[in-house]
Parts: structure tokens; C-alpha cells; sequence
């Protein structure tokens, strides 16, 4: 039997992220990239954009990038290339960039884990249009899911008891789990696909693991970074109205953990760090936040991992479609 090419006969690595601004008048082309067609009220875009200036107009997504290819090189024996969505490096520079390299088949690995047309769909229209613009370029093979891979899942359970750590020793024990993803409309919810409400169904499958590594029984999955028009329904609680809710129960504290999220990118850093941070001040709630699965030693092996996996099949075309679009038929 003949077993070459079962192993995946890839010739280079492509990280997919979402892109982030790099200084102060990368924001609102950014921001424009992100929201083009999806009607997100200018008001929100204007709120956003003063959340990055506060950072210096940076991102912290593209630095993590780097750092996180840079911890997956010792592993995997291939050039390793990156494109974004939504920033420099765009996805068609970097795949034309490939096909003068005379890649032909890449493996693509992308920076979100879970299924639904922002985590997942997006991504691959994405990458089809910038293959579209570029003659010559190289396939692209998305590697599988990974969200409930061991590796994954370990990067959160230690920084999650990193994070109960960091809460003064008579509270960690009393400490609430607080799991955190971002919201999104919940048409797009139901969509998400490979089963009805898979982002949904995952994160809570992610969160059960975690807290279970940890030894904790008791948590709560709620949303953050809510966007769009008012009027549309998104999933809640809200993480800042959740923390309020809590309060009157009685928690004393809390560990947020970001199970949405690969890096600590700027939802994180404003939406967890600032704004919940000051809620839960106002709140007398002792809070920490538990890191992303960032550069963590096994997520970045995980890559590895996954290249040596069988060939993925790819996401069906109708897997986690587009949200009927308000106003739209
Ligand atoms: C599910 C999901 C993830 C997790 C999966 C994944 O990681 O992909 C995610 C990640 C991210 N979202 C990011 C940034 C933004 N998302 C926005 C808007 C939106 N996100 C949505 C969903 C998600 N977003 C949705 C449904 C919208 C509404 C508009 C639309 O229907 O598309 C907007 C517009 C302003 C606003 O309204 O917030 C911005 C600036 C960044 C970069 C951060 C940085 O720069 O460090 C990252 C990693
Ligand atoms: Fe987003």
C-alpha cells in the first residue's frame, strides 16, 4: 500500500488571521476592511475606533501573529507564510508571494476556532477571492477544526489556573468561571454549522473541558463585543451585564477566560481588561483574566499536529452561511 500523500502533501504553511492596525491612521481603513457591507452603525465604528487610538492605533493581533508563527517554526519542517483578512499582510500579496516561490499546495492554519460565518465561512471566502485574484496561486487546504483538540484545550486549562492564582488566596476557591466568546447575531448562531448552533454547541463543549481540567463544576459561557445595528438580536448575556448579575448573587470573584479567542488581541485587551475590568471594580468583584491560547508550547506543537493528520475535507459550501442581512431578501 502505498501511503505517500495520505499524510498531507503539503509544500508550505499558511497562517490566516484577521489582521489588525498597525498605528494611527491604519485604523479606519481597518476598520472599514472589517464592517464593508455589514451594516454596523457608524456610531459603533466611531466607539471602536477610539478603542484602538487609546492602544496607540495598534493591535496587538499582527505582533501575536508573528510570535505565534515564530513558536511554530521549531516544529514544522515547511516555509511557513501569513495573510490576513482584513490588514496587512493582505491574503492575495501573501499568496502571490507564494506562487513566485513555486508553492503549489499549502496547508492553512487559520487563527479562529470555531464554526459560524464569522469564525469559519468568512475565512474561507477570504481565502477563495484572494486565490481568485492571483493567477497561479497555490491551493489551499484548510486544516480541520480545532477547538477540542487536547492541545487547545490544555492552553486554556493552564492558563485558567494561572488566572485563579492570581486572585488573593481566600477567594480562589470561591472564584466563578466566567467563559467568554463573541457574540453574534443569532441568526448566524443558528447557521453555524457543522450542526445547528455549532458555535454555540462548541464553545460550551470547550468550556466543560476546561473547567473540568481545572476541577471546577460550576460556569457560565456568556458573550462580549457585541456589534451591529441595535435592532438585530444578538446571543447574551452580555460579560458586563453577566458581572452584574453576579454581584447581587453574591460572587466575590471571578475569572474571566476567553475561550472565543486563539491570541489577546485588542477584543480582549479593551472589552475584558478595560471595560469589564472597570465594571467589576465598580462591583467590588475581584476579577482576572485568563491568557488565550497565544504561543502556549503545546498549542503552537498542535500545528504540527495537524499537519500530519490525513487530508481534512473541507467545510461543505453551504456549512455556516452568511446571515440574511436586515433590509435584504
Ligand atoms: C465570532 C467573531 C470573532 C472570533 C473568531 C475570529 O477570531 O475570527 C471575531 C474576532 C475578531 N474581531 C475583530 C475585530 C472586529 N470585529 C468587528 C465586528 C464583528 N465581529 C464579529 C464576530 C467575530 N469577531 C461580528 C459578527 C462582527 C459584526 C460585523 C460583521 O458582521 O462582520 C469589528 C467592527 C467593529 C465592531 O463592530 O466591533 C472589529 C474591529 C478582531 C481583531 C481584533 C484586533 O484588532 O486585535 C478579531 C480577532
Ligand atoms: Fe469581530
Amino acid at each position: 500500500m502505498r501511503l505517500d500523500g495520505v499524510m498531507g502533501s503539503y509544500d508550505a504553511l499558511l497562517v490566516v488571521s484577521f489582521g489588525g492596525p498597525e498605528g494611527p491612521d491604519d485604523v479606519m481603513p481597518f476598520l472599514e476592511n472589517v464592517v464593508r457591507g455589514r451594516g454596523v452603525p457608524r456610531e459603533r465604528l466611531l466607539e471602536v475606533e477610539a478603542h484602538y487610538q487609546r492602544f496607540g492605533g495598534v493591535s496587538p493581533i499582527n505582533r501575536q501573529c508573528r510570535e505565534l508563527i515564530e513558536a511554530i517554526r521549531p516544529h514544522v519542517d515547511l516555509p511557513i507564510y501569513w495573510g490576513n483578512r482584513n490588514w496587512h499582510p493582505f491574503l492575495a500579496d501573501t499568496l502571490r508571494q507564494m506562487a513566485a516561490d513555486g508553492v503549489r499546495r499549502a496547508a492553512a492554519f487559520i487563527t479562529s476556532a470555531y464554526s459560524s460565518y464569522s469564525s469559519c465561512r468568512q475565512y474561507l471566502d477570504d481565502i477563495a477571492r484572494a486565490r481568485a485574484e492571483v493567477p497561479g496561486a497555490p491551493e489551499v487546504v484548510r486544516l480541520r477544526h480545532y477547538f477540542d483538540h487536547p492541545a487547545f484545550i490544555a492552553a486554556f486549562a493552564d492558563h485558567t489556573a494561572e488566572a485563579i492564582g492570581r486572585l488573593p488566596a481566600e477567594l480562589r476557591d470561591r472564584a466563578r468561571l466566567v467563559f467568554t466568546a463573541h457574540s453574534i447575531p443569532l441568526s448566524m448562531a443558528a447557521g453555524a454549522s457543522p450542526w445547528r448552533n455549532g458555535y454555540e454547541v462548541q464553545l460550551r463543549r470547550v468550556a466543560g473541558l476546561v473547567a473540568d481540567r481545572v476541577g471546577r463544576t460550576q460556569w457560565d459561557l456568556v458573550w462580549q463585543s457585541r456589534s451591529g445595528p441595535p435592532h438585530v438580536p444578538w446571543l447574551e448575556p452580555d460579560v458586563c451585564d453577566h458581572l452584574r448579575a453576579l454581584a447581587k448573587e453574591g460572587v466575590a470573584a471571578v475569572v474571566l477566560v476567553p475561550i472565543g479567542f486563539v491570541t489577546d488581541h485588542m477584543e480582549v485587551v479593551y472589552d475584558l481588561d478595560v471595560e469589564a475590568a472597570d465594571v467589576a471594580r465598580e462591583l467590588g468583584i475581584a476579577l482576572t483574566r485568563a491568557a488565550t491560547a497565544g504561543t502556549h508550547p503545546r498549542f503552537a506543537e498542535m500545528v504540527a499536529d495537524l499537519l500530519a493528520e490525513p487530508e481534512p475535507v473541507n467545510c461543505p459550501d453551504l456549512c455556516c452561511p452568511a446571515p440574511a442581512r436586515p433590509g435584504r431578501p
